[in-house]
């Protein structure tokens, strides 16, 4: 097992991302919950939700917030694209240079970020997904410069205990958000559409559901156990003239690969573009 951190981690926004990552972190035991506090603009029912459920610390008045953030080690940005700005910028007076600040938010360089504090922070900017909730995460990392290399630890620990870590260029997170940050909810997508299919054929959706997720589980672990590519493992389904190949003939037809690589390229663009809805010098 890793070797415990015995920093203190503070979450802004206490969403689904932030839930994900908390609870991988515990559950892997890299943290112990009395180091990590989450915080939220409103909505004292969730927080008090993460706080039973995981035993996490949450402000018990509006003075405590200042107080966890500005005691934390770690502040991880957890707040959506579009609340940010508001956030980043009330959140400035409460930050100092010995904290590394960790962005999980899609789209917003750590340039931007430096520029609504209005000061140069340690910034690791990443793109997790929600299948760290089972220590099952893809997350990409990079590193403002400001970063040291304890620092740099302290992140890949973070991530590496709710799944695999890479480090990349920052200019390849948004193709990275494109990929494995909304990646989960396609494989779900196709997952909804197997399950229907099988209903339609007359399975019952429990018998549908069960069949399709023992697949996708199988066919993933196809691909990481035997390294084999995903197109040699597909033609080893594929019979010829038989069922698979029928399948897949319609699939082709309406578009599939095509559709879902387009798919993924849309993603990244939009991470794009909500950075630029709240890049500051785009006012300049
Ligand atoms: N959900 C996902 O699969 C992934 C999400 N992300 C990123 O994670 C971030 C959060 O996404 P989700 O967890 O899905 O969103 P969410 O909507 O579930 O959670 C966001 C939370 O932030 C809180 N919040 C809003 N303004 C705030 C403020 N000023 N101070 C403190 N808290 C504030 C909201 O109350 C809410 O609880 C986004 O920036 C998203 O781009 C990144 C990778 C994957
Ligand atoms: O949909 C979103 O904007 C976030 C970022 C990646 C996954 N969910």
């Amino acid at each position: 097992m890793k070797q415990p951190l015995t920093q203190k981690i503070c979450f802004l926004g206490a969403g689904s991302m932030a839930e994900a990552i908390i609870r991988g972190l515990i559950d892997t035991k890299l943290l112990e919950p009395i180091r990590i506090s989450a915080v939220n603009r409103s909505n004292a029912k969730r927080l008090q939700e993460l706080s039973r459920r995981y035993g996490i610390t949450i402000p018990q008045a509006e003075a405590d917030k200042d107080r966890l953030i500005r005691d934390a080690d770690i502040v991880v940005l957890a707040m959506k694209p579009k609340d940010a700005g508001a956030a980043l910028a009330s959140l400035a007076s409460l930050l100092h240079n010995e904290q590394l600040i960790i962005s999980v938010i899609a789209g917003i360089s750590t340039d931007a970020l430096m520029k609504m504090f209005g000061k140069e922070l340690p910034i690791v900017r990443t793109m997790p997904n929600t299948s760290s909730t089972i220590g099952l995460g893809a997350t990409a990392l990079c590193f403002s410069k400001q970063v040291s290399e304890e620092q740099r630890r302290w992140a890949e620990a973070i991530f590496a205990s709710v799944g695999i870590v890479k480090i990349v260029d920052e200019s390849l997170i948004d193709a990275v958000t494109g990929v494995s940050g909304s990646g989960p909810a396609y494989i779900y997508y196709v997952m909804e559409a197997m399950i229907e299919g099988g209903i339609q054929l007359g399975l019952t959706p429990e018998t549908a559901k069960e069949l399709t997720v023992q697949t996708v589980l199988g066919a993933a672990r196809m691909v990481q156990i035997t390294g084999e590519d995903p197109a040699e493992l597909r033609r080893k389904v594929t019979s010829p003239g038989g069922t698979t190949q029928a399948a897949l003939e319609v699939m082709a037809s309406y578009r599939l690969q095509e559709a879902i690589i387009q798919g993924v390229r849309r993603s990244a663009e939009r991470a794009v573009e909500l950075g630029q809805q709240l890049d500051p010098s785009r006012d300049q």
